[in-house]
């Protein structure tokens, strides 16, 4: 049943929280256990919808996932891989993009992969082609089928010299994921190198892999014919740690996110700066806080990494609306993650979307007839109203919005955030947040 948050705004927060494996890494490295021939131990798993859904999916390929009661930790033991129908596949796979990155690591296991069709946040239209491109490139079949598409390996997956158009992020996993096994060399130029890749790399490192990553984008993996397991503990989730870091600066409060780590977030760290939060970098966690007086407006263009992560982007324009004078963000990465700004609007927020790449380099979006620039006028103050959340990060946006606006809003569709924040409930109320959840009428 869906529930509903009604909100009372004005209420700084203030106080802990802890962040844990990254929501980006960890439903990864656990599709990374069925390259093993041997259990593997995944540790900092968060309890987030995307790990559940794939848990179920490894569960009904044969593998077993046993949960530690204590610490959470994840034990995947991939010795009796199976097939599963492709119907009971279609029912567990939720509202994840994870299902796609099964390709390799299911052809090495069992030989063939159902992948129904993906879900993951509606903020563009998020194709397959290059995840299937690289797939046939390692002389994968894809076939359609109902519901979404059978890949096979008749010869077995080769090594291949591949580049990508662009830094894709799941398709730089796909050939990780599917090269390490796979019968010789891969060159892959064009490569993500988002720290939660080279996470998956570390772990599949651990596995026996052997791969290097180079300063120019290429990653060069030589295949093996067999993997072990591994015992890891994935890294902090930098885009859940950045989402409490600006809703201390739009509720004007003082966050320490426990666990949250300075070098996967540089960029965003220069950012909320130059806006004029505060922070005090520790070894246990970053301390992000609102200093008092104004905030200042930015030029922004989300980008691949070590660019500002787009993931950031969202939350970040919420506290944007408090800046004084006028803010551009170009966003690069996808092309319609600004949907959220209209219930900002109704909250009172200055904000206009434009077509135009309002930013210093043209992007793939721009002649195409996509708003995905965006003018912010502040400091504007927020007032409370009714909102369906669209997605995750736009969402948790309303959430921190809501929490800063004067009056009440009730917020639906919240199930959406549990996909990438463990317990949000039970940390707003940590820090002192002032709303009620009921189940919806
Ligand atoms: C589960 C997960 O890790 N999600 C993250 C991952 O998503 P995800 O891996 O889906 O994102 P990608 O990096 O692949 O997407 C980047 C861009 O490439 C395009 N593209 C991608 C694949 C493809 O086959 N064809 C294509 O055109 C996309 O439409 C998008 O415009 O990286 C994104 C970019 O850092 C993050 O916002 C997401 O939080
Ligand atoms: C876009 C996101 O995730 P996904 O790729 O899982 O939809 C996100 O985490 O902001």
């Amino acid at each position: 049943m869906s529930s509903v948050l009604t909100i009372r705004g004005g209420v700084p927060l203030t106080g802990r929280v802890t962040v844990r494996g990254a929501k980006n890494l960890v439903p990864k490295a656990m599709v990374a256990s069925l390259l093993g021939n041997e259990p593997s131990v995944l540790r900092n798993v968060p309890e987030i919808k995307d790990v559940e859904v794939v848990t179920s999916l490894l569960q009904l390929h044969g593998v077993t996932v046993e949960k530690d009661p204590v610490t959470g930790d994840l034990t995947l033991d991939p010795k009796s891989a199976k097939t599963a129908s492709s119907t009971a596949i279609d029912a567990h796979a939720g509202d994840s993009r994870i299902p796609i990155l099964l390709c390799g690591p299911l052809i090495h296991a069992i030989g063939e992969a159902f992948i129904p069709d993906l879900g993951g946040c509606k903020i563009g239209d998020r194709p397959i082609d290059y995840h299937l491109n690289v797939l046939r490139q390692f002389g994968a079949v894809v076939e359609k089928r109902p519901g979404g598409i059978h890949i096979s390996a008749p010869k077995g997956l080769h090594g291949a010299k591949i580049s990508l158009p662009y830094p894709s992020v799941g398709a730089t996993e796909q050939v990780l994921l599917s090269a390490t096994r796979a019968e010789g060399i891969t060159e892959l130029s064009g490569a993500a190198t988002e720290p939660e890749v080279v996470d998956l790399i570390a772990v599949l490192q651990k596995m026996g892999a052997i791969i290097s990553v180079q300063t120019d984008r290429t990653i060069r993996i030589e295949g093996v014919k067999d993997l072990g397991g591994y015992d890891h503990r994935a890294l902090p989730d930098r885009n859940e740690s950045a989402s409490w870091a600006s809703a201390a600066l739009v509720t004007r409060g003082d966050i320490f996110v426990e666990g949250a780590s300075q070098r996967d977030m540089m960029t965003f760290l220069n950012t909320y700066r130059k806006v004029g939060g505060g922070m005090d970098i520790r070894e246990d966690g970053i301390r992000f806080y609102h200093p008092g007086g104004k905030l200042s407006p930015l030029v922004l263009e989300t980008d691949v990494h070590p660019g500002f992560m787009t993931d950031w982007q969202q939350p970040l324009v919420v506290a944007l609306t408090q800046a004084e004078g006028v803010s551009i963000v170009h966003e690069t990465v996808y092309e319609n993650r600004f949907g959220f700004t209209d219930a900002l609007a109704r909250m009172g927020a200055t904000i206009q979307l434009h077509r135009e790449c309002l930013g210093s380099v043209p992007c793939r979006f721009g002649q195409r007839n996509f708003l995905h620039s965006a003018v912010i006028s502040g400091p504007t103050p927020l007032r409370g109203t009714d909102i369906d959340i669209p997605d995750l990060r736009g969402g948790f946006s309303h959430l921190i919005a809501a929490l800063a606006a004067t009056g009440t809003s009730r917020v639906t569709g919240i199930d959406i955030i549990n996909r990438g924040y463990e317990r949000f409930t039970e940390k707003l109320a940590a820090l002192g947040a002032d709303f009620d959840i009921n189940d919806a009428k």
